[in-house]
């Protein structure tokens, strides 16, 4: 492996896209000490807590989701505010920015704020209307989430609220997550409210098998949401059954991983063993995203170095997942091209850290290929040493080699440009 290929500045500078971030859990230590600053102590004494439970979270990895979602209750007295939720998003907003993150879905449940769930989400629109007039190079889209803790009628009016503001504010609400903890309600009981959802045209992510429940990961699966998250006991190899990841593979479901959140969770033992290289292997489309970069204390470019390391991949694949990432944003088609052009410019910018072993100048596959070709060709040209060339048939080949560049007809070459998996 060169240098290059291991140096987190290039990750850093790499355009990417968060498309799991919950606002509240992404909160940094900046944040969280202006937001306290504007409370006084009788407010809210837990507060006073928060310092030492993030300082436990990231020392210790031994917590649980469970305790994780009492991080999050703490949190929330710091955000009960217009004014809070206005500084928490700007906030977030900002500094995923700082880090190259140029396509940002951020996530939150309404809370009531004054007794509405408007308001709460009204600053948070504030909020990405702002960074816009600002001119803060991100794109930033909104999912409301229901937190199925709270139970149906709550849903319900987040549900309406989504649907309202998705006619309203389409350039920015797009969709609908389901999240909190899964050990506390039956999932299928706000199937109704997601059919609503679905049938307005708008987009839904559903938390997925982040603990063990094998009934409720493949009724959400045959619902056939736009994405999951997490997806952990979907893994054969964290338990999940066989039966499941074929029901993921044929349902072609795109999944939000979050490597350092499932590992302080304690859902996956370390993050070799994390579902990431099992989803890679059966070809599921997946994106690399932070979850809560705040509670975790990470960051998206954190992430895919964790992925690149812990895998031992090179650079061009790990840009191929930051491009790949795209096709998964609820994003406009128009969104879309306009962000794969910068992408684009980049990897022109970086052809000499993009290139591989072979010094062949890739992409991993084009994009809209069916990726079910890929395997079987792979295999055909397996090179020994653990590198292997994908043919596809396609237009033109578009091959560098060395530096050389031919057209050789209807053929096009895409290296598979990592090493072999141990
Ligand atoms: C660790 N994995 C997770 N699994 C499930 N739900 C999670 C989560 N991380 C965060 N949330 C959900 O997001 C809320 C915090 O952000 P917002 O107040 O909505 O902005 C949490 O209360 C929980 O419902």
């Amino acid at each position: 492996m060169d240098d290059k290929m291991d140096d987190p500045q290039i990750i850093f500078s790499m355009p990417k896209a968060e498309l799991h971030a919950h606002l509240n859990g992404s909160l940094s230590q900046t944040t969280i000490k202006k937001l306290m600053d504007l409370k006084t102590s009788h407010q809210c004494e837990d507060v006073f807590q928060l310092q030492t439970m993030f300082a436990t979270l990231s020392e210790d990895h031994n917590k649980t989701l469970d305790e994780c979602f009492q991080v999050f209750k703490v949190i929330h007295q710091l955000t009960d505010s217009e004014q809070s939720i206005y500084i928490a998003t700007v906030d977030v907003i900002k500094e995923f920015s700082e880090e190259n993150v140029l396509y940002l879905e951020l996530r939150t449940t309404p809370r009531a704020i004054d007794g509405s769930f408007e308001t709460y989400v009204n600053a948070v629109i504030r909020a990405i209307d702002d960074c816009r007039k600002e001119n803060v190079p991100i794109l930033v889209k909104l999912l409301l989430s229901i937190d199925r803790s709270k139970g149906f009628d709550t849903a319900k009016k987040i549900v309406d609220l989504t649907i309202s503001l998705g006619h309203t504010r389409n350039d920015v609400v797009v969709g609908l997550d389901v999240s909190g903890n899964m050990a506390d309600s039956d999932i299928t009981d706000y199937f109704p409210l997601l059919f609503k959802i679905k049938d307005a045209g708008l987009k839904l992510t559903v938390h997925t098998a982040e603990v063990r429940n094998d009934a409720e990961a493949e009724a959400i699966l045959r619902l056939k949401p736009d994405r999951i998250g997490h997806g952990t006991f979907i893994s054969p190899s964290l338990t999940g059954s066989s039966h499941l990841i074929h029901l993921l593979k044929e349902t072609n479901i795109p999944v939000e991983l979050c490597l350092t959140s499932n590992k302080v969770c304690q859902t996956v033992p370390s993050f070799k063993d994390h579902h990431w290289k099992i989803f890679f292997d059966h070809g599921i489309p997946f994106s690399i995203c932070t979850d809560d970069k705040g509670v975790f204390s990470t960051s998206l470019s954190q992430e895919y170095l964790i992925v690149m390391r812990t895998f031992n991949l090179p650079l061009s694949l790990i840009w191929s997942f930051s491009l790949r990432s795209l096709d998964y944003t609820f994003a406009t088609e128009t969104e879309k091209i306009y962000l794969s052009k910068v992408w684009e410019e980049w990897e022109q910018n970086n052809t000499d850290n993009l290139q591989c072993h072979l010094s062949v100048k890739s992409r991993l596959f084009p994009r809209g290929l069916h990726r079910d070709l890929v395997p079987k060709l792979a295999v055909a040209l397996w090179i020994p040493g653990g590198t292997s060339v994908v043919i596809v048939l396609h237009q033109f080949l578009k091959l560098t080699l060395s530096g050389t560049s031919r057209t050789l007809g209807a053929v096009e070459f895409y290296p598979i440009v990592y090493h072999t998996m141990p």
